[in-house]
């Protein structure tokens, strides 16, 4: 979906974006994770040719932006930034209407498609429509940002650092949200983060940058091995690397095939073995019921196997 091939990006000597050549798979979402000032933003405006890259080319769906007008390249992008940018003086249902209105929609057909994203961010239409930006939360704005950026159906969102100013609890729900909305739409999503918790909840696949450069990329598990790379240890912290591997593992294909006796905790579907970790140590257990699931028979999780497996 998105390819970046040999892309630099200079500012007089100094190479913010040096030489990276990263994949996008369509349909998955993809972490560019680093500290502040490694390039992710430069590398991700690249994209909506909101910068131009200095050396290399970037392609969206095989076409290089290049060769594509910005303003039409960007109605068919969706952008969501950390500050929002929702218009003060639009209600919300203007302001998600942004891109249908400048594609000439129908005006019923607009306000169908709001009424359809606000449900889909979690916000009840009746309520919420005509509302101004003042009279929401951070949190609902960005829900807003987020219906905003979905209007005209995009098949790609660029998201920076979008949940970067919200309290961890609604960061957290936003950060669910995302990924029902993503499982049920599909979409290819390249979203900028420097939070490793926040990157490791949301990556298919996960890039790492350090000072322009790409570090590391691939799935999460395969960036966070063993003998991962210095700057990988670096962002992740030496000490807490087994603790976030651990998070991108399933849990279920540990389980040892013996029936669960009954009383032990019963760990939910789909969980990692970080969460297997995190039960464990809340119910005083050193195993744990695991339910049947996709591929997997179920049965007994064992604090040894857990441990060797960090
Ligand atoms: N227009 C510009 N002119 C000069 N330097 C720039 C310009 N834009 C970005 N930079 C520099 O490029 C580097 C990378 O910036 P970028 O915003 O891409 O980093 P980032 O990883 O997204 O950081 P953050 O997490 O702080 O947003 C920084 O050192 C920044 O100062």
């Amino acid at each position: 979906m998105i390819r970046f091939e040999g892309v630099s990006r200079r500012y007089g000597d100094r190479a913010v974006v040096d030489r990276v050549t990263l994949e996008v798979p369509t349909g998955s979402i993809c972490v560019l994770l680093g500290e502040s000032g490694s390039g992710k933003s430069t590398l991700m405006r690249m994209v909506n040719r909101l910068v131009e890259p200095s050396a290399g080319r970037v392609l969206v769906s095989g076409r290089d932006v290049a060769q594509a007008e910005p303003e039409a390249l960007r109605r068919g992008i969706g952008y969501v930034i950390q500050s929002v940018g929702l218009f003060p003086h639009w209600r919300v249902a203007e302001n998600i209407a942004t891109v249908p209105r400048l594609l000439g929609w129908a005006p019923e057909r607009a306000a169908a498609r709001v009424d359809e994203l606000l449900a889909l961010v979690g916000l009840e239409p009746e309520r919420f429509r005509a509302r101004f930006p003042h009279e929401l939360s951070g949190g609902q704005a960005q829900r807003v940002g987020l219906a905003r950026a979905l209007a005209a159906d995009p098949p790609l969102l660029l998201m920076d650092e979008p949940f970067s100013a919200l309290d961890p609890g609604t960061r957290r729900d936003l950060q669910a949200e995302l990924r029902r909305i993503h499982a049920s739409t599909g979409k290819t999503i390249l979203f900028v983060t420097h939070d490793v918790e926040e990157a490791l909840a949301l990556a298919d696949h996960l890039a790492v940058l350090e000072e322009g450069r790409l570090a590391a990329h691939g799935r999460p598990a395969r960036v966070l091995e063993d003998g991962s790379d210095r700057s990988v240890r670096r962002l992740f912290g030496e000490e807490s690397l087994a603790f976030h591997r651990l998070g991108t593992l399933p849990a279920a294909r540990l389980a040892r095939d013996e029936d669960a006796e009954d009383g032990l905790p019963v760990l939910p579907a789909a969980a990692s073995l970080k969460q297997a970790l995190m039960l464990m140590l809340e119910q005083g257990a050193d195993r744990l019921a695991v339910p049947a699931e996709a591929g997997f028979p179920g049965g007994t999780l064992h604090w040894a196997d857990l441990v060797r497996a960090a």
